[in-house]
């Protein structure tokens, strides 16, 4: 810990090199001499014993940053004089009385430096969620070629139908496309068509008029009219009931509708992007999707591929969100080893990328040395499954060159520990280091 600022009008030797045997060091600051003193500080001990007057401390604890924490030292009977007791009530995180006990002491003073902790890693949680940038990773071949269209088509008013497994990402493609518009003063609105309870529908699509029904005690805009000016995203559009179908079909050939309960039709001017992660080619065949309104909808198709057909991007997006979810947790440097790695790639991934996103937060919460393993994913059975594909030699080689690292790691370089820890000769692990290529310092 840093220095403890302890404030008095004697010092105290005893209390200092009581507490410096607990590890705590202190720096007394005279009270009558605080010119240079910096209020900017965690804890302070603010020595009280043998004090009448308390107008100083007062002043000099308004000086005080408001987060600092102050424990007060005082005498028994202090605790009878109204100034102290006004000062401890007001001022203080903790007392304590003396004859002063180091044991006590230590222990106040060791929960004060672990609220402060915790308070410091919120404010930096906070902080770094809140600056962290979110990004699209777009880096496969396939993945590139999707930007391309998403940048000619997002500046024109041409419907958009996204197609993909759920979590490949449809929403935030929908939201590059409004942001790429030419409509971003207006909003984007989403709507969830699967979620839509079947009695509600019309009225949450097109709002409704006051006493259009019972219940309906005052007029609702609804999200067509909220996305005047903007883009309307029909998430699983392909889950809309066929008899509301019509009502989207009649608004998207006429640009109007009629609110529930409404006289006049109403006129928004809206982009259309929708998004199904079922087959809506036999949900036509099927009778359960209109033939028109999918011509309606279907001004240009993207297609997401499912992660595991995109190989290129999973090791991005794995760096990515553990940078994201390491700076928001606070938990400092994180990576993968190799073997992670390995297993991710290997991984059907058939939540795509959401899946990916809940595997690496839980595994960067949990991960205690900083580099994530195959197991912190929960990926093991991954690696074993692709054993049989990937031959003998090439998973020997990767099982030497991942213990290399960590044992390597693990003694911070200090060739002749490592050695003998994994119970081979210096030259011997000075060959392995050449043959994987692996960057080290003997320190
Ligand atoms: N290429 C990408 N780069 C960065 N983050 C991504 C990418 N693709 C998806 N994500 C993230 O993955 C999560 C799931 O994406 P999203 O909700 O857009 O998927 P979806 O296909 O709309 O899912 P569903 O069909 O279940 O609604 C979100 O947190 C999103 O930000």
């Amino acid at each position: 810990m840093r220095c403890l600022s302890v404030i008095g009008h004697i010092y105290d030797d005893g209390l200092c090199k009581g507490l410096k045997t607990h590890g705590i060091f202190t720096e007394f600051h005279d009270v009558e001499n605080m010119q240079s003193f910096n209020f900017n500080i965690d804890i302070l001990l603010l020595d009280l014993r043998g004090v009448d007057q308390t107008d100083w401390a007062e002043l000099i604890l308004n000086q005080l940053n408001k987060n600092t924490l102050v424990l007060m030292l005082v005498e028994n009977k202090q605790l009878q004089v109204n100034s102290i007791q006004m000062l401890i009530s007001k001022y203080a995180w903790d007392y304590h009385t003396a004859p002063f006990e180091v044991d006590r002491l230590t222990r106040i003073l060791g929960h004060a430096l672990g609220l402060i902790r915790i308070r410091l890693r919120c404010a930096a949680q906070a902080n770094n969620s809140l600056h962290f940038p979110s990004k699209t990773i777009m880096c496969s071949r396939v993945m590139q070629a999707l930007s391309k269209q998403i940048y000619r088509a997002a500046p024109t008013d041409i419907p958009i139908l996204i197609r993909g497994e759920s979590g490949t990402g449809k929403e935030l493609i929908a939201r590059e496309i409004h942001q790429k518009s030419q409509r971003t003063s207006g909003e984007f609105v989403a709507v969830n068509c699967g979620s839509l309870i079947s009695g509600v529908v019309q009225s949450e699509l097109f709002g409704h008029e006051k006493g259009a029904f019972t219940g309906a005690i005052n007029r609702h805009k609804g999200k067509i009219s909220q996305a005047h000016g903007g883009t309307l995203f029909l998430d699983e559009v392909g889950d809309l009931p066929l008899d509301q179908q019509v009502n989207l079909l009649r608004f998207l050939q006429e640009g109007t509708f009629d609110a529930v309960g409404g006289s006049q039709p109403t006129s928004v001017d809206v982009r259309i992007v929708a998004a199904t992660h079922i087959d809506l080619d036999a949900a036509i065949k099927r009778g359960e999707f209109r033939l028109d309104l999918f011509y309606r909808l279907n001004g240009l198709t993207l297609e997401l591929p499912p992660l595991r057909d995109r190989k290129e991007d999973i090791i991005s997006l794995a760096e990515h969100f553990c940078q994201k979810y390491a700076a928001e947790y606070a938990v400092g440097g994180c990576h993968f080893s190799e073997q992670a790695k390995t297993a991710m790639l290997e991984h059907q991934w058939t939540g795509n990328v959401r899946e990916l996103i809940n595997r690496i937060r839980r595994a960067v919460l949990l991960c205690e040395t900083g580099i994530i393993q195959a197991s912190d994913l929960e990926l093991e059975n991954s690696i074993n499954q692709s054993c049989f594909a990937r031959g003998l030699k090439k998973i020997k080689d990767e099982v030497e060159k991942n213990t290399l690292i960590q044992v390597m790691e693990k003694h911070s370089g200090k060739m002749d520990v490592v050695a003998n820890d994994l119970q081979i000769s210096r030259a011997t692990l000075y060959r392995l280091i050449d043959k994987h290529d692996i960057y080290a310092i003997d320190s």
